[in-house]
């Protein structure tokens, strides 16, 4: 499936026509003989947060990476902040920030000092006053990288990247090993950095963290994008569920001709359907004319996991490498 994705900013409409901060159409990869990526378009305005989700292996890291301009794409069109990636990342740098799943900071300087190096090799970019404070990380800025946690790190990782005030960020999987609290902290942040007009391209396995946070998103799977939108249109790609309990008596040829797929099981009636309304509204009105009471009676668009399982199952590509 080949399809872009362009969003419309949510937070910042004076940003809503300005060209896309990153973009990709018809984005391959390969490994060798291997396509790790295979046609991905998207495109991320400035003052818009999008998110790459996807199975593992699915292309997600290989996206970002050749977006990062760490890698050369072998087939289509890319562009950050209207450049090749690859071929300018050095008049990109003082724009772009990125956060890697490893960071490669020596270890035996502190917070602090990690800090004033970053500054001094990105000098003419001025960003926030304090970011350690803005990651919470404060109480550590005298710590040596390598006697921080796992969480912190990744912490110090977003300071840094976001001393810069850049313009584009590209995150990948910022909050792995974050407890819940400096997760939420980091969503505050990065709504705040996205609501400044910073363009983020984010990978996560995190749904929740996509539904917090993203104007757009996409499911990767097999090296495609399987599904793309908002949430809500993601949710709405898939079928919703209406639920309820028949009194006993009631057999299924006597149920109404609902749009969507009938099930059921003794008094329990399931129906999946792509019109929850319709369908909803024939049941209640089936239900009223026969007075009958419905029981434990549920209606529920798809939520973005039972989207994700149902990617995940599905053979949705057959690609060059038999996948
Ligand atoms: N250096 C490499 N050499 C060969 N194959 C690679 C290399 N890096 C990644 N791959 C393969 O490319 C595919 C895509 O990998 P990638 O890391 O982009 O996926 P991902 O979606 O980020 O996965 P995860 O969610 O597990 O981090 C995988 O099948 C992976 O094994």
């Amino acid at each position: 499936m080949t399809r872009t994705h362009t969003v419309s900013s949510r937070r910042n409409p004076e940003l809503a026509g300005a060209r896309p901060a990153i973009h990709a159409s018809g984005l391959r990869c390969r490994y060798g003989d291997y396509l790790a990526v295979d046609g991905v378009d998207l495109s991320v305005r400035p003052g818009e947060l999008f998110a790459l989700l996807g199975t593992n292996g699915a292309g997600k890291t290989t996206t970002v990476e050749t977006l990062e301009g760490h890698r050369r794409a072998d087939a289509g069109d890319i562009s950050v902040l209207g450049r090749d990636p690859y071929r300018h990342r050095r008049q990109l740098a003082g724009q772009v920030s990125m956060v890697l799943q490893e960071s490669g900071f020596t270890a035996n300087l502190t917070a602090a000092e990690t800090l004033r190096l970053w500054r001094h090799l990105n000098r003419g970019r001025t960003g926030p006053a304090d970011p350690l404070a803005d990651v919470d990380l404060s109480h550590r800025a005298d710590v040596r990288v390598g006697q921080l946690s796992g969480g912190e790190r990744r912490r110090l990782d977003l300071a840094l990247a976001i001393s810069t005030a850049p313009s584009v960020l590209f995150l990948d999987e910022p909050t792995t090993g974050m407890d819940p609290t400096s997760r939420e902290r980091t969503w505050a942040l990065l709504r705040n950095l996205v609501d400044s007009g910073c363009a983020v391209l984010l990978t996560t396995h995190y749904l929740e963290e996509a539904e917090e946070l993203a104007d757009h998103l996409a499911i990767m799977h097999k090296g495609r994008v399987a599904v793309a939108g908002t949430v809500a249109q993601v949710a709405a790609s898939h079928a919703a569920k209406i639920g309820c309990a028949l009194p006993a008596a009631i057999d299924a040829a006597s149920l109404p001709r609902f749009d969507g797929d009938v099930s059921l099981m003794d008094d329990a009636l399931t129906v999946r359907t792509t019109r929850l309304q319709a369908d909803l509204h024939l049941l209640l009105n089936w239900a009223n004319d026969n007075r009958l009471d419905l029981g434990q009676l549920t209606a529920a668009e798809a939520s973005l996991r039972e989207v994700f399982a149902a990617v995940q199952a599905t053979d949705i590509t057959t690609d060059t490498n038999g996948r």
